[in-house]
């Protein structure tokens, strides 16, 4: 029979969504019991663990007063899968390793970083950024859904913010605020209706109490439309730019792979330049199509070319 103590246990890491944790002391438990002969038991539970890991841990309890508010994923996305400048790359990292040893870390009265600010122009990484730091520790990503926030729950969105952030401390995870600048745009600004500036304060309260052990992703196009009093309430802020020479050629060897070409990526490159990380991958995704669709066995520079073209007078850059 479990003691009692790791029925306790048990119930502790399921109430706070902790799967690494839930799934150790279910393995103990089954240990447990073939100790004591219990064998069909004991096999039964690690079954059950084997199961739970291949199915993925899906069934997530969400207030139902926020399901139109937060969506749920379950990103398999790794950061390898990104291009990123090495000072990113390396604050990535650390989020990383502070999360994974925050309880070594809180043993000497610190804390985690886990509220950050992701700052830089449309399409270079930030939303899937949040997508494979949860997809590295293997915890949810919650993306909260800024427009209805603001708009469809007009009078109440300060007291949805409040369940939101309650919500962080149930349900562990990564939580992004895409479109931060609706909530942060500066109290002096174009926010004269006292309600946007309550919002802000409130969210203000909120980030700066927040004691879970979610990580807080906020994402923005434009920082400087932000609330100065927000930068302090964030442990980091990390600045995406467009991509380089060498990142749109690292981007397109990502994308493309084997059905990339034999040739000299110089005049492409020139071609994508000025474009972001979303265009170029997007072109190389065109690209493929037509590779496809024409039974072709290789992206060659022309086409390549072509579809990058394509973009830039489509979206008229
Ligand atoms: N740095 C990157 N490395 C590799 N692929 C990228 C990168 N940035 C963007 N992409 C590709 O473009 C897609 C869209 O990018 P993403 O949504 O992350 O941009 P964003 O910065 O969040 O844009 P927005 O500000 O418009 O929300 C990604 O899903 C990915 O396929």
């Amino acid at each position: 029979m479990a003691t009692a103590e790791q029925i306790k246990s048990l119930l502790q890491s399921h109430y706070k969504n902790d799967n690494e944790r839930f799934t150790s002391i279910a393995l103990q438990l089954a240990a447990h019991e073939a100790r004591q002969g219990h064998l069909t038991i004991a096999k039964d539970i690690k079954a059950l663990v084997d199961r739970s890991k291949t199915d993925g841990f899906k069934v997530i309890r969400i207030n139902p007063d926020l399901s139109d508010l937060v969506l749920v994923y379950y990103p398999e996305n790794k950061l390898s899968e990104l291009i990123l400048s090495n000072d990113v790359n390396d604050k990535l990292q650390r989020i990383i390793k502070e999360y994974k040893q925050r309880d070594k870390i809180q043993k000497f009265g610190l804390q985690n970083r886990r509220k950050i600010l992701l700052s830089g122009l449309p399409g270079t990484g930030k939303t899937a950024t949040a997508s494979a730091i949860s997809g590295e520790l293997k915890i949810p990503l919650y993306v909260i859904m800024m427009d209805k926030l603001m708009t469809k729950y007009m009078g109440e969105t300060a007291s949805k913010l409040r369940q939101i952030f309650d919500m962080m401390i149930s349900n562990r995870g990564v939580y992004l605020f895409d479109e931060f600048d609706a909530i942060g745009a500066e109290r002096g600004r174009d926010n004269e209706v006292g309600e946007m500036r309550r919002v802000l304060n409130s969210f203000l309260q909120f980030i700066e109490q927040d004691s879970s052990e979610s990580i807080i992703f906020g994402a923005t196009n434009n920082i400087r439309i932000l609330d100065s009093a927000l930068f302090r309430r964030f442990d980091d802020i990390i600045n995406y730019t467009l991509p380089g020479r060498n990142d749109i050629e690292e981007l397109i060897k990502l994308k493309l792979s084997k059905y990339l070409g034999n040739f000299s990526l110089d005049n492409v490159i020139a071609a994508a330049s000025g474009l972001s990380h979303a265009e170029i991958t997007n072109a190389c995704h065109d690209a493929l199509k037509e590779i496809i669709l024409t039974d072709k066995n290789l992206v060659t520079q022309k086409l390549l070319i072509q579809m990058i073209k394509d973009r830039k007078i489509n979206f008229n850059l």
